[in-house]
């Protein structure tokens, strides 16, 4: 027997990982039981949600959102951003450091997480900058910021690679202290100058666009495991786009060392060719790569190489964004789709299952973060975070339907098998039957 309880949820027969079917009660924040016999549950006063053919996941987990407040609020805030998140099926999101100002110092980072709590869709954890005002000089405040209220754990300059080694020595020996990370953005920027807006190749001899090669990301991810190494520190390879940082990473493992690692939706999917009609939709960073560079991600996400899937959702304004392509804004949106990508490139064909998708959008990208109570599995007292996916709801992506403030998605006009229906943080729907609550 259950109690009546008004805060009480009842998900009526919900496959779990895609395996058993069940039923489950959230009750005060918490999945309060489970009973494998659908129909079987029942809770008087419950709100019920009829998961009949679909996939229960833990909550996804975002290691890596551009959110843009504070500075740019034209372009996302914590709230339209968390919006995205909810729909896309998240319960956390990692929001990165590059806004203006920076995230240098424990009050910014404080100010992004009561932004967070205050819009309450998904738990906003900031990123701290490595260095101050991303110079790439002087160490910002890691020990403060991880004090602080936000409890700080991840630490990147991205949109900026810590290219001096003497300072990301520092930063990862600093880190270690209390069980931080260094998230890099992996681009020495000699290798990919200033002008470099898309991968060095054939493509881009022929289009005329300065190029970025791939070698600019493996050497930064060489050097970076090393100092991993000789730190005993832990370090995560931001945004992985190459075959030859996949081989890095398999070295770097096979060694015992302490690195992790992500891959976005766009860079299992989309290949550099899409740049023959100078769309600035694609303008990415790092650039959408070639095929064999895609196949080698999908095989190192299969294979566990690559450890996790993290959106880098870039939202930007149309006066960033719409220009020639070399003086468009880097970035693309991510968190609306994530799922229906992963789910179309590596569970449809097989490459992974429904728990294999839980475990890199879920799970590891919550331990890498340090996040307590996010990627915990379906079980009888844990927090109730989860996402409903419907596996066969066959949807075209309208970029104008997004709840981002941006527009730059490159899924628009893209249809995928699989789409994400609910959405619950510690018990509370936040997205049901596709839409926000
Ligand atoms: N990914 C991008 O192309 N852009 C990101 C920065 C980054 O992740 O490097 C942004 O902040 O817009
Ligand atoms: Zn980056
Ligand atoms: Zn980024």
């Amino acid at each position: 027997m259950t109690e009546n309880h008004p805060g009480q949820v009842l998900v009526r027969g919900a496959s779990l990982l895609g395996e058993r079917s069940a039923d489950l009660l959230l009750t005060d924040g918490v999945i309060s039981e489970i009973s494998s016999e659908p129909g079987s549950l029942s809770a008087p006063g419950a709100r019920v949600v009829d998961a009949d053919g679909l996939v229960a996941l833990p909550g996804l987990v975002d290691l890596h959102t551009h959110l843009r407040e504070p500075g740019r609020e034209d372009a996302e805030t914590v709230l339209t951003g968390s919006r995205a998140a909810a729909v896309g099926g998240f319960t956390a999101v990692l929001a990165m450091a590059n806004t203006s100002p920076v995230t240098d110092t424990a009050e910014a980072a404080e100010r992004v997480h009561d932004l967070g709590r205050a819009a309450g869709l998904v738990d906003v954890q900031p990123v701290g900058a490595v260095t101050k005002a991303l110079a790439g000089e002087e160490l910002a405040e890691l020990g403060l910021m991880a004090r602080s209220r936000a409890r700080v754990r991840v630490f990147s300059d991205d949109g900026r690679c810590v290219a001096n080694p003497r300072v990301m020595r520092r930063a990862l020996e600093y880190v270690k202290a209390f069980g931080g990370v260094v998230s890099q953005h992996s681009q020495d920027p000699d290798l990919a100058g200033p002008q470099s807006c898309c991968h060095e190749g054939e493509l881009s001899g022929r289009l005329g666009l300065p190029g970025w090669p791939g070698v600019a990301e493996e050497v930064i991810v060489a050097r970076d495991v090393m100092l991993a190494r000789h730190t005993g520190s832990r370090v995560h390879v931001a945004h992985a786009s190459t075959a030859g940082t996949v081989e890095v990473l398999r070295w770097a493992k096979s060694q015992g060392i302490a690195v992790t690692a992500e891959v976005t939706p766009h860079h299992l999917l989309l290949t550099t060719d899409l740049l023959t009609g100078y769309d600035p939709t694609y303008k990415v960073n790092p650039p959408l790569r070639p095929a064999e560079d895609v196949e080698a991600l999908r095989a190192a996400l299969a294979d566990g190489t690559i450890d996790a899937v993290a959106t880098d959702h870039a939202p930007h304004a149309r006066h960033d964004k719409e220009h020639a392509f070399v003086d468009a804004a880097f970035g693309m949106l991510g968190l609306e789709t994530a799922l229906s990508v992963v789910a179309s490139v590596m569970v449809e064909p097989g490459l992974m299952g429904w728990s294999d998708l839980a475990r890199v959008m879920s799970t590891t990208p919550a331990a890498i973060a340090g996040l307590e109570g996010q990627g915990r599995g379906l079980e009888v007292g844990a927090p109730a975070n989860l996402t409903l996916v419907d596996p066969s709801a066959s949807h075209t992506v309208d970029r104008a339907a997004s709840v981002s403030l941006s527009r730059n998605n490159p899924w628009h006009g893209r249809t995928f098998g699989a789409a994400v229906q609910a959405t619950f943080l510690r018990g509370r729907p936040t997205v049901l039957d596709g839409v926000l609550v």
